[in-house]
């Protein structure tokens, strides 16, 4: 029982994912720790996204497995893999919210669908959530009505709606201006700190990667492995693989694969 305490909140063993026959990454071997701010990095169609599915279930392995607390999620019997989802909070690219719906409403989905929680005890922590990302009085408004930030910020406060362990972000700042980026970055540090959650993202953001991540991975699309895992900020200045440092020292904007 002890071991499972100590070990890591996310642990991916020789992890090979394809689409049918054809291979996008292989043999690839980390953990994060819980708290950790981890980024998933690498040129722009190289598997990141692929592999943020594989760690939330919504792709399976080709071969390998990934574990939560040491316990084989891969492996586990389809009620237990919905318990252990069911502490994940994920942020898509799109950060899409039900356009139907108000802020309020989309923070409450989730919980009126997963907890038995009463009405008035909802609405308290939806008025809470909003409040976390700085959209307190803005309850009623509708999607339509406010801007790209707020939105993404809406759709964070509805991602942390059931208090996950682990928030994932799959490009958390795409479309959003310098600032508003920055911003979102500041709220994800804060939020993981206060709070102690484990945040992974994916990102092709360099200031993103460079202010927030304390360590990354970088999924190397030549190898199709991983080439290195480390501190952005270090890497970018000493890393041995001259595709990391030019990864990493590279204008902002998405690197194409070499294909
Ligand atoms: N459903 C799918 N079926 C077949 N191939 C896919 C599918 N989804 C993605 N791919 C392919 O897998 C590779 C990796 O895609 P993925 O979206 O994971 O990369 P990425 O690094 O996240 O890209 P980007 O940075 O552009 O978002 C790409 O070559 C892509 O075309």
């Amino acid at each position: 029982m002890e071991m499972i305490e100590e070990a890591p909140q996310i642990e991916v063993r020789n992890l090979t994912m394809a689409y049918g026959s054809k291979v996008i990454m292989k043999d690839l071997n980390f953990s994060i720790e819980k708290g950790e701010i981890f980024a998933i990095m690498g040129g722009s169609g190289c598997g990141k996204s692929t592999l943020l599915r594989h760690l939330i279930g919504l792709n399976e392995p080709a071969r390998g497995e990934v574990l939560y607390h040491g316990e084989s999620f891969t492996r586990a019997p389809q009620d237990r893999r919905a318990q252990i989802m069911r502490g994940f909070g994920v942020l898509y690219q799109s950060g899409a919210l039900w356009s139907a719906l108000t802020l309020a409403e989309n923070v409450a989905m989730p919980l009126e669908e997963y907890t038995d929680l009463r009405a008035s005890e909802i609405a308290e922590l939806v008025r809470y959530k909003l409040a976390l990302v700085g959209l307190s009085g803005f309850e009623s408004y509708y999607p339509a009505d406010i801007s790209g930030g707020m939105k993404k910020r809406a759709a964070f406060a509805r991602a942390m709606a059931l208090d996950p362990e682990v928030l994932f972000f799959d490009e958390p700042s795409a479309g959003l201006d310098p600032i508003t980026s920055r911003r979102l970055d500041e709220l994800i540090v804060q939020i993981s700190e206060s709070m102690d959650r484990t945040v992974v993202l994916v990102t092709h953001e360099l200031a993103s990667l460079l202010s927030i991540a304390k360590r990354a991975i970088f999924l190397d699309v030549t190898t199709k492995t991983q080439a290195v895992i480390g501190d952005p900020r270090e890497l970018k200045e000493r890393s041995d693989l001259p595709q990391v440092r030019e990864f990493l020292n590279r204008g902002d904007g998405p690197v194409p694969c070499s294909s």
